[in-house]
């Protein structure tokens, strides 16, 4: 590799450094003949990756005419381009944003790889047809494998990063409807967590030689907490609190306990004060965490009982591989409640969140219980229309516009109010990114309200490779 043995960690320096170490009349040579085939190219990548049996279940045909195509001529043009210093770090942050696309559509990342890897023999190939002499080509391979192989690292940061956060949610989201409803869990944790602690106090009046005292984390609690509890409270501070408390208990105090008993019955009085101590200790953890979490992490809104964001990305994707598997269509509505801020500044906040309230019961009522209604934000709400045709899913949308509309808004003040709401309507076209979708929804809401609000728009499925990030092998 033509990269100095000793990199510097900044990504922005080794790109620098690739070209810093390759002669400008190399640079140029392949920046012309990027730009010049890379129509080709591209084709003949794609062409390559339809043929492979993993990669044809995230590429449709038609989707890599329509738009990867297009994409995939923009990044590798972006990337062999003269660059000034001051732009790389720019480029740097694209190739992870590509990496988090990558994660989004679940495209493994040996497929990656491997158009990668395809990409260099083909740029090869092409060099030597042109011309170039064996000292020219090698300097030129050695920048080209140089800068898609840094690319490649950025993007597979950013893969693995994002695919372990989509993990972790789909993880909670298995656990939520395992768990299902968390107060029942918080007592039953708590109980059992008291148990143990009685437990011990049995072991330590039965006595025994050795003595052996049950462990914490071998406990029913501590199995839990282990394996479900840190889990579904995942990045709490208190997970972290109950884990050493955890430790403590039985790396330290259990040890000790068990040692005291024929000793100094002063000393072992205080240890089990101690494990009192602890054990309060942890059940007020405990209950913090189901308190505080039992909202968000449940996936649900406190204010409207409605989804959270949590759960959108495995769901969606779920909605997405179900469409690309067997041609089940669904559609996205999103919808904003026209100048709510007019409710809030006129009749208090708790009114606002009353029409939320209602909204969101609302919408419910009106859509199919196989259908997902989530809070988008703010008076932003998120409808997931499944195994429903793109017209259907306008009508749909339409009529829980009338819905609103018919609506009278009860507020705490005695008022009744009648309001409207705008949505826009973004029916699965093929897009592997449902990050995608979700900007065509946004784009068609945003339609509704520059319309004049209180109706419907439909995204706009024109040339999408514009909007789209572009991905290299998606
Ligand atoms: N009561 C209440 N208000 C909220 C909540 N979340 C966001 N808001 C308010 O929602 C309002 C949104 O106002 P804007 O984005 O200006 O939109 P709008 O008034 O609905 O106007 P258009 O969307 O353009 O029709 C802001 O005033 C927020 O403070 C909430 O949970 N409760």
């Amino acid at each position: 590799m033509t990269t100095p043995s000793r990199r510097p960690a900044d990504p922005v320096q080794e790109w620098a450094a690739i070209l810093e170490a390759t002669p400008p009349d190399v640079r140029q040579r392949v920046a012309e003949l990027v730009q010049r085939h890379r129509a080709a190219l591209a084709e003949a990548f794609y062409a390559e990756m339809l043929a492979h049996p993993q990669a044809h279940v995230f590429l449709d045909a038609q989707v890599v005419h329509q738009r990867l195509h297009a994409s995939m001529q923009r990044w590798l043009g972006e990337l062999f381009a003269p660059r000034q210093h001051d732009e790389l770090a720019a480029i740097v942050a694209h190739q992870r944003h590509v990496g988090e696309v990558h994660a989004r559509i679940q495209l493994p990342m040996h497929l990656v790889a491997r158009g990668a890897r395809f990409l260099k023999g083909r740029l090869l190939t092409t060099l030597l047809q042109e011309g170039a002499d064996a000292k020219q080509a090698e300097r030129a391979l050695l920048y080209i494998g140089d800068l898609l192989d840094l690319a490649l690292e950025l993007m597979a940061e950013s893969y693995v990063r994002d695919t372990q956060r989509e993990a972790r949610s789909e993880e909670a989201f298995r656990l939520h409807a395992l768990t299902q409803n968390l107060q029942v869990e918080r007592e039953r944790q708590r109980f059992l967590l008291a148990n143990w602690g009685q437990e011990v106090l049995f072991a330590l009046h039965r006595g025994g030689e050795p003595l052996v005292l049950p462990t914490l984390r071998g406990s029913e609690f501590g199995l839990w907490f282990m394996h479900k509890g840190s889990n579904v409270f995942e990045g709490a501070p208190e997970v972290d609190l109950v884990l050493r408390g955890m430790e403590r208990v039985d790396g330290t105090l259990l040890p000790q306990l068990a040692a005291s008993t024929a000793g100094d019955p002063a000393h072992h009085q205080a240890l089990l004060l101690q494990l009192q101590s602890e054990l309060d200790n942890l059940q007020y953890l405990v209950q913090m965490l189901f308190e505080r979490h039992v909202e968000l992490e449940s996936g649900r809104d406190a204010l409207t009982r409605l989804l959270n964001r949590r759960f959108l990305a495995p769901i969606l994707a779920r909605e997405i591989h179900l469409a690309q598997q067997r041609r089940i269509p669904f559609a996205l509505l999103m919808l904003d409640i026209d100048h709510f801020k007019q409710v809030n500044d006129r009749h208090g906040h708790d009114a606002g969140d009353v029409v939320l309230q209602q909204t969101a019961a609302l919408l419910l009522n009106h859509v199919r219980s196989s259908d997902f209604v989530f809070r988008f934000g703010g008076e932003e709400f998120l409808v997931v229309l499944v195994d429903v045709p793109p017209a259907q899913a306008a009508a749909q949308a339409d009529k829980l516009r009338r819905r609103i509309a018919a609506h009278r808004f009860d507020l705490p003040n005695g008022v009744t109010l009648q309001l409207t709401a705008s949505i826009g309507v973004a029916a699965w076209n093929g897009h592997p990114d449902y990050q995608y979708l979700i900007q065509q929804a946004d784009a068609a809401l945003y339609a509704a309200k520059r319309g004049g609000r209180d109706r419907v728009c439909v995204a706009d499925d024109g040339p999408v490779a514009q909007a789209a990030a572009p991905t290299i092998g998606a």
